[in-house]
């Protein structure tokens, strides 16, 4: 869809009309093919605009196309007819120019932009590299490092940027549209042949193999696996390199294997996963588009630690007004000083001034009387946040929502504790919560819809994917973990060490193995919890045997570190050992090997050759399996809200779409076969025993992850 209009006698004006941000649907393209043709047609037109409806010019190819059948005129060639075309075309770049769009713009003879435009080719986010000419045409426009950056990261750059790139020819404060008009009657009669980027020479530093050696080798380092990043390196260097034909010939290939590639799917369905668990529902019905949030002009923040830290950061940064309360003298000066240098870094970051005045300080609880939402972030223990809670209930106003930071705790054991119970939700955060992009908004039996929406639209405000889940301990995230870390420490016993595990873990993608994961954060977080759970009580005359604890299979290993005080990165020793207490560079730990050798000695454990595989699926599949449990009991409404929270909080890497996407890649009858295998040689491990609903999702013919959702309704019905 595109309409065509003859304005000021001689421009033919080509308007792209697909919302919501006219993307190049087949529809689009033919448009675009047919109306270029009659502008060149009618003797009148001396020159083309192209622009988009409603302020937006293009959001790129329509990337729900990818999946199916393409149909309706290719995007290469009609760009290159564009280009080829005897009359100037120039492009009225409003709102944004993405990928396909700027590729588009690209074909272009000329690029006016809005000045508040974004420009950018952001493929490689959605496992792509620009490949309709753009890894070509934007190295021979702007110079080869500038496109190494912008088509390897894939980020968007302002129109005042672009223009110092030589991206676009010109931007304007003006009505775009109105701007390139004019321009396009300007330069109806100008030659056109230095006009085309096609043929433009690509004009390379004199060290570029050195410059594509060193962008390479950082590409890899930073793809964590992901192969679209190193494809985007292989084009722009086929640019440098080849003629423009051959270039595109490689641009071709490097696409069709990307294209095709499981990562590419992984990456789109992410894209609209992201998007997906914004439209949130409850059991009970309540839903996104029919509950409305409550403004919140004024929050606070009680219990000033990591967490409180970073929350206030992240709150000030957006705008809020936020009290910030701490009841020790020694800890609020501390976190004074923290919170500033936090704010005064990120400002200096981004070029503006610290929100230093947007927060007020207290050391007393009764300065958040007249706040709109309250969110704590006190010690993790049930005993005292009930009682901030009792506290807040009686000292704010009534329509205050409050709001816990607990990672894990029962949302409902909180409510109880306030006059209005239907105000209270959880907001979790991650640490660093001022930098991590997850936020799980946690809805209780009693939390009413309106909570939701507020904590939901809170969260988006203050740049959150936020998304909504039960209540049950650990949430969806910590609850998916423990089977995770649990099958850990069972392959150290059975004869694995730290690095190996790590090692596979790495290699699959996450930024960090599970035992550089629990140095970085203490490993003294989950002992407190385990102790507090009567769970971590070694000493066997209280007639607990040590493996094996509530019936069911334990190690106590990571007990044993922390009674000898090792906690991980901060004491300098855990389950690697570091040059002093505060390093990040872990490194084997000899003592730690002997200590395992002698913890298996004492059990009678005989160690036996663990391989990757084992150790991906021992990890990964159990960790799943608590997946489908969740979804099971409603805990979370679809598979995009587990895969969403583990991409976002837990460092899945994002080509892999996230644990339930990858289990529907791996094959789900897969999934439940060598989980059957794993639980019929551990038995006393409930995690690896397949769930109902994978089980009921084999039955019905393992249907594509988008189906599930008919599954799980109808799973949830019979129970
Ligand atoms: C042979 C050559 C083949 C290919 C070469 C070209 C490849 C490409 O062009 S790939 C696509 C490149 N473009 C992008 O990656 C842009 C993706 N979109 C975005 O980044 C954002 O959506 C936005 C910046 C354009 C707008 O952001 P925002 O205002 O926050 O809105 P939403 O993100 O919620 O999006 C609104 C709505 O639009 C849908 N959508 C956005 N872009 C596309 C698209 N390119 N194709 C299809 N649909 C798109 C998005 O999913 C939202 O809808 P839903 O809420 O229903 O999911």
């Amino acid at each position: 869809m595109a309409q065509y209009t003859r304005v000021s006698g001689s421009v033919g004006l080509i308007t792209l009309q697909s919302p919501p941000v006219n993307a190049l649907s087949a529809a689009v393209r033919q448009g675009i093919v047919d109306l270029m043709q009659r502008a060149l047609s009618e003797p009148e037109v001396k020159s083309v605009v192209i622009c988009g409806q409603n302020g937006i010019f293009c959001g790129g190819a329509d990337i729900k196309e990818f999946g199916g059948q393409m149909s309706g005129p290719p995007l290469i060639p009609m760009i290159h007819a564009i280009e080829a075309a005897s009359k100037p075309v120039v492009a009225a770049i409003e709102g944004i120019a993405l990928g396909g769009g700027l590729e588009l713009a690209l074909g272009c003879h000329y690029r006016i932009a809005h000045s508040k435009a974004r420009v950018g080719l952001p493929e490689v986010t959605l496992g792509l590299l620009p490949g309709a000419g753009g890894s070509q045409r934007l190295p021979r426009l702007i110079g080869v490092p500038a496109a190494l950056d912008l088509i390897t990261t894939g980020r968007h750059v302002t129109a005042a940027e672009a223009l110092k790139f030589g991206l676009v020819d010109q931007i304007t404060d003006h009505n775009t549209v109105n701007v390139a008009v004019k321009f396009a009657q300007r330069v109806a009669d100008q030659p056109l042949d230095a006009r085309r980027i096609s043929t433009h020479p690509c004009l390379c530093p004199s060290d570029v193999a050195v410059l594509f050696e060193e962008v390479m080798q950082r590409v890899r380092r930073t793809a964590r696996g992901a192969i679209a990043p190193i494809a985007c390196v292989q084009a722009v260097r086929a640019a440098a390199t080849l003629p423009y034909n051959q270039g595109m010939e490689r641009e071709r290939e490097l696409m069709a294997t990307l294209f095709t590639s499981g990562q590419a799917r992984a990456l789109q369905y992410f894209f609209f996963a992201q998007r997906a668990v914004g439209r949130w529902s409850m059991p009970s019905g309540a839903r996104w588009d029919t509950s409305k949030p409550r403004p919140v002009h004024k929050a606070a923040v009680i219990g000033l630690g990591t967490m409180g830290r970073g929350i206030t950061v992240a709150l000030a940064q957006a705008g809020f007004s936020v009290v910030a309360v701490e009841t020790q003298e020694k800890q609020l000066m501390e976190a004074k000083q923290a919170i500033s240098g936090m704010l005064e870094r990120g400002a200096k970051r981004r070029g503006v001034a610290p929100a230093l005045d947007k927060i007020n300080y207290g050391r007393n609880i009764q300065s958040v009387a007249d706040v709109d939402l309250v969110i704590e972030a006190v010690f993790e223990d049930m005993a005292l946040k009930k009682k901030v809670f009792q506290q807040l209930s009686a000292v704010c106003k009534p329509s205050t929502f409050l709001c816990s930071n607990t990672s894990g705790l029962d949302i409902d054991q909180l409510a109880c504790q306030t006059r209005n119970p239907e105000l209270v939700v959880g907001m979790h955060f991650f640490a660093p919560a001022h930098v991590m992009k997850l936020l799980e908004v946690v809805y209780g039996p009693k939390s009413s819809p309106l909570a939701v929406a507020t904590a939901m639209q809170l969260g988006k405000k203050i740049g959150k994917v936020s998304v909504a889940v039960g209540n049950c301990r650990g949430f969806v995230g910590n609850r998916m973990l423990k089977p995770y870390l649990e099958q850990a420490l069972f392959l150290l016993e059975e004869g694995a060490t730290p690095e190996f595990v790590d090692q596979v873990l790495e290699e699959f993608g996450f930024a960090m193995g599970v035992f550089r994961m629990s140095d970085l954060s203490g490993l003294d977080v989950g002992w407190k919890v385990r102790l507090a759970d009567g769970l971590a009580m070694p000493d066997p005359t209280m007639g607990q045997p040590t493996r094996l604890r509530q019936g069911r299979r334990y190690s106590p290993l990571g007990d044993l570190l922390c009674e000898q005080g090792r906690f991980g990165q901060k004491t300098g020793r855990g389950w690697y050992q570091y040059d002093k207490p505060g390093s990040q560079v872990a490194k084997p730990d000899p003592w730690l090997h002997s200590f395992l050798d002698e913890y298996r000695a004492r059990h009678a454990l005989v160690a036996h050759r663990i391989d990757h595989q084992e150790v991906l699926e021992r990890c990964l599949y159990s960790m799943i399996n608590e997946g489908f449990r969740i979804l099971e009991d409603g805990i979370a409404a679809g598979p995009e809200d587990i895969d969403v929270i583990y991409v976002f909080g837990y460092s899945w890497p994002r080509h892999r779409g996230g644990p339930m996407f990858y289990a529907a890649t791996v094959g789900l009858n897969k999934v439940l076969e060598r989980l059957e295998h794993y639980y019929q040689a551990h038995p006393d491990v409930p995690s690896l025993q397949p769930c109902h609903l994978l089980r009921k999702l084999v039955a019905s013919g393992s249907p594509p992850i988008q189906k599930w959702r008919e599954v799980i309704k109808k799973v949830r019905s019979q129970l």
